[in-house]
């Protein structure tokens, strides 16, 4: 643990002196919890945090939109135009990978859920289904189910381990609901939960917000706090350990969600892509929801809320809207990009 002169010099450097207002207010133990506290942040990493989301901000409108590209067709796969035939092929290859144990599913779960406005993890809602199922439960079951699917095809007794991310609001609620329903029946070394970092909340110009007079607020480092966690938890490791070569992210909010999906992983397994991204067409220009496109040559996601709506009308010479494919939030990865990613 630093000293607080140490902790002082280092926060008037990096412009976040203010942290330390109620500092005379605090009772000793409370000091002793806030210097340590305040060592382990990374005033260096925060600032460049803080200058990215600034620049990004201030950048005017429609600075994205001047290098912004479709995806090219020979990277994109349809469901609704393939032939049935190209379509067993797809599902066919996914559900051998499934079968020789080479895929895993892993679950983005650390948000807040702040817009469903629960207190508790979002995976634990009961949607009110006559069944009375919550999210977890339909998901664990989908796992079993596609087990079996692998299974009967190829003779297999295979395991789709899944990986759960958490964060520190949702890890032991999450572990405890788990825990009561008896893991749904799965096996517990199949799942494995860990928990991304967190990161100070800042203000508009960033500025670190206290929480309380000795606490700083903090919140989960977003989903793309993926990469990190999967290094800082030994996630890579363990797939490396069970053999799982290929991923199925996808969040937790999606009641609808394929998990492992046999058709998208044998499509991406095919194409030899290390990424992929599950789409949807989208329903109308104005659709809140991002597009998967290029932007400056690198494949990437633009939120609904960084594309000018001139580009989102923008139609083919079909009529049809040129940045269609509405981001889910799905993805493959190979545990080889991500390793790769990690480095
Ligand atoms: C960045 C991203 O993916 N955006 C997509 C996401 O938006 P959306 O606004 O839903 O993205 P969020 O970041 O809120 O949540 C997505 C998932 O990430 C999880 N989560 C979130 C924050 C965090 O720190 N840790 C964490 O695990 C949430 O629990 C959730 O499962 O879904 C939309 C609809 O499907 C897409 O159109 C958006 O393009």
């Amino acid at each position: 643990m630093l000293s607080l002169e140490q902790v002082k010099q280092s926060l008037e450097r990096a412009g976040q002196a203010h942290v330390l207002q109620f500092w005379p207010e605090l009772s000793g133990l409370e000091r002793d919890a806030f210097l340590q506290d305040l060592s382990q942040l990374d005033l260096q990493r925060l600032r460049e945090h803080c200058e990215g989301a600034a620049r990004a901000a201030a950048a005017p409108p429609g600075s994205l939109d001047r290098h912004i590209e479709p995806v090219p067709p020979e990277s994109i796969g349809s469901v609704r135009r393939s032939g049935s035939k190209t379509l067993t092929e797809w599902e066919h290859e996914g559900l051998l990978q499934i079968s020789q144990n080479r895929v895993g599913v892993l679950l983005l779960a650390g948000g807040q859920g702040t817009r469903l406005g629960v207190q508790y993890p979002k995976g634990m809602y009961n949607v009110r289904l006559p069944s009375s199922k919550t999210l977890y439960q339909i998901q664990a079951e989908r796992i079993h189910k596609i087990q079996q699917l692998a299974d009967r095809k190829y003779g297999s007794k295979s395991t789709v381990p899944w990986y759960i991310m958490t964060s520190e609001f949702t890890l032991a609620p999450t572990e405890k609901f788990f825990k009561e329903n008896h893991y749904f029946g799965m096996e517990p070394s199949n799942i494995v939960m860990f928990e991304q970092r967190m990161i100070p909340a800042v203000t508009f110009d960033g500025k670190v917000i206290l929480q309380g007079k000795g606490k700083l607020a903090m919140a989960p480092d977003g989903n793309g706090g993926l990469y990190q966690a999967l290094v800082d938890n030994k996630v890579l490791e363990d797939m490396k350990k069970r053999g799982v070569e290929y991923l199925h992210v996808y969040c937790v909010d999606n009641i609808l969600v394929k998990m492992a999906d046999p058709v998208f992983i044998g499509f991406c397994v095919s194409k030899g892509a290390d990424c992929g991204a599950k789409v949807v067409e989208k329903a109308c220009a104005a659709e809140p929801v991002g597009v998967v496109c290029r932007v400056r040559g690198v494949s990437q996601v633009v939120e609904y809320s960084e594309i000018q709506p001139e580009t989102a009308e923008l139609r083919g010479p079909g009529g049809g809207l040129v940045y269609s494919a509405g981001n889910i939030c799905n993805h493959f990865f190979t545990r080889a990009f991500l390793q790769d990613v990690a480095e």
